[in-house]
């Protein structure tokens, strides 16, 4: 075998001269010793940069399903699983949701045992505003009372729970301080006439804007930490304190347990339920276990964002996840909360063109397939949905430039290189998707637009209203 010793520019490190001298062997050495340092230096910092750039990418999660169906539970799963000291570090704020959930179930059981609804308004210089139960439906009442309310034990253990309604009022108060532009934040399911007030159900807890209850009452620790006077919190939570007993007693009072029974009421199976752990939810230094936190319930309005930086040291995070965020948008799901109209949009000027974040795939295909999984989804199929096709006055200069359609749009064939030919065919693409994709239950409204043209969208925009009232008064049968 034959090894050449000649100096080759493919192999690392060189190979060294022949009739090298110890000194510039040990000079080589030297440079061959620096010149590996500043290339595993580079290799470092690469490897780093790549890793920032996985680390700032964002996974952006949407949450769907109907009201109660577990939407924020499974939220907090992840939150448990993969921000595991965030989490913990949010059991502060959720105490006050617990709490709130389990004097609310009392309040509500105290409503039926004494047949009075609890219609408790503050002032206007008050955040809270409770109004638990409708009068509307007083006069559906059940005579319940003449039951129960006439028993000397309830009523004297009615009197005793009195002040949970105080503890109910502040805690709503602390809960939607971070939502100050927003009064109630307790109400009853709306119901008819003909159904009783309270409908099996207490009143449901809601919260907006996403973390910023819990950021509130997180700050209250540390606050707390420096000494602070005792507030309104510590007050609710020494008068549940001194509830306690009374409330587990009222819960296994077989007289008002037959009562719910008789009345249809089943407090066991509702969201928020923690009625069998009164006692120790109720004492005064009571810590949520995760259990109860998965448990608590707080309804969610509107669209809520919540952001997950993935924690390092976790089970099947590696060190290139950690720090990664997962965007969770949590969708309210009861039906006023639900979608009334969908508007989409495409840029049916981008035929030519590529997206930025794949240059394979072009444009308006992509639109064509987004349109197609959004037309596909049975949670839209009742909702009506508006197509704008945008960017006209870009469609009709490019094509008037010269740029010839058919050379990105096989199929159209022997159509004419104008914009309402064009548009013409566009539009009957989107519609026998949308017809194909449960297209027949509900209403598409198309419009070719300019969004940037005042003019033009202003009767663009009294159409779309009209169409949305339309479909929304054909849904509740008033058309
Ligand atoms: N037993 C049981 N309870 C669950 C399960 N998933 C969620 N819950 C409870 O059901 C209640 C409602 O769950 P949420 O996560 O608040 O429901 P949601 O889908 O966010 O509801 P909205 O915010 O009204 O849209 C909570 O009190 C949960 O603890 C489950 O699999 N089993
Ligand atoms: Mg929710």
């Amino acid at each position: 075998m034959i090894v050449s010793h000649s100096p080759t520019f493919n192999t690392w490190p060189p190979c060294p001269p022949a009739n090298e001298s110890e000194l510039d062997r040990a000079l080589r050495f030297e440079e061959e010793q620096e010149a590996k340092q500043i290339s595993d230096a580079i290799d470092v910092a690469l490897e780093l940069e790549k890793q920032e750039k996985r680390k700032r990418r964002e996974t952006k999660i949407l949450l769907l399903g109907q009201a109660e169906s577990g939407k924020s539970t499974i939220l907090k799963q992840f939150q448990l699983y993969y921000t595991p000291k965030a989490f913990q570090a949010e059991a502060e704020a959720w105490k006050a949701v617990i709490h709130l959930n389990l004097v609310r179930s009392v309040n509500f059981i105290l409503d039926i045992v004494s047949g009075s609804t609890s219609d408790i308004t503050h002032g206007k210089d008050s955040a809270a505003t409770y109004v638990s139960t409708s009068a509307a439906y007083r006069s559906s009442q059940s005579n319940w009372s003449t039951v129960t309310g006439g028993s000397e034990v309830i009523r004297s253990m009615r009197m005793r729970l009195s002040p949970l309604r105080q503890v109910e009022v502040i805690l709503v108060k602390k809960l939607s301080a971070a939502d100050s532009h927003r009064a109630p934040s307790l109400h009853a399911p709306i119901l008819d006439e003909a159904t009783p007030w309270y409908y099996g159900r207490a009143s449901e807890v809601t919260v907006r804007g996403g973390s910023a209850w819990k950021a509130l009452l997180k700050r209250r620790r540390i606050t707390r930490g420096h000494g602070t006077m005792q507030d309104d919190l510590d007050k609710a939570r020494q008068i549940l304190d001194a509830c306690k007993d009374d409330i587990a007693a009222l819960w296994l009072d077989e007289q008002v347990q037959a009562g719910l029974r008789r009345e249809g009421v089943y407090l066991q199976d509702q969201s928020g339920f923690f009625l069998d752990d009164a006692v120790r939810i109720a004492s005064i230094d009571y810590e949520p276990t995760i259990q109860d936190i998965l448990k608590a319930r707080l309804q969610t309005i509107g669209v809520e964002e919540h952001a997950l930086i993935m924690e390092s040291g976790v089970d099947n995070i590696s060190s290139l996840e950690s720090g990664q965020t997962w965007l969770f948008y949590d969708v309210g799901g009861s039906k006023g909360q639900r979608v009334n109209a969908m508007i989409f949009l495409s840029s049916i000027a981008a035929f030519n063109q590529v997206l930025l974040e794949d240059r394979t795939v072009n444009r308006l295909l992509d639109s064509f397939t987004l349109w197609k999984s959004i037309c596909s989804s049975r949670l839209l199929l009742h909702v009506t949905f508006i197509l704008l096709m945008n960017k006209c006055d870009l469609l009709d200069a490019k094509l008037k430039s010269g740029e010839q359609f058919v050379r990105y749009v096989k199929s159209y064939k022997n159509g004419s290189n104008d914009l309402e030919h064009v548009a013409e065919y566009l539009k009957n693409k989107f519609t026998a998707i949308h017809r194909s994709q449960h297209g027949r239950k509900r209403h598409l409204h198309v419009h070719m637009t300019t969004a940037i043209d005042i003019k033009v969208m202003k009767q663009v925009l009294v159409r779309i209203r009209e169409a949305i009232l339309v479909d929304n008064l054909e849904a509740t049968d008033l058309l």
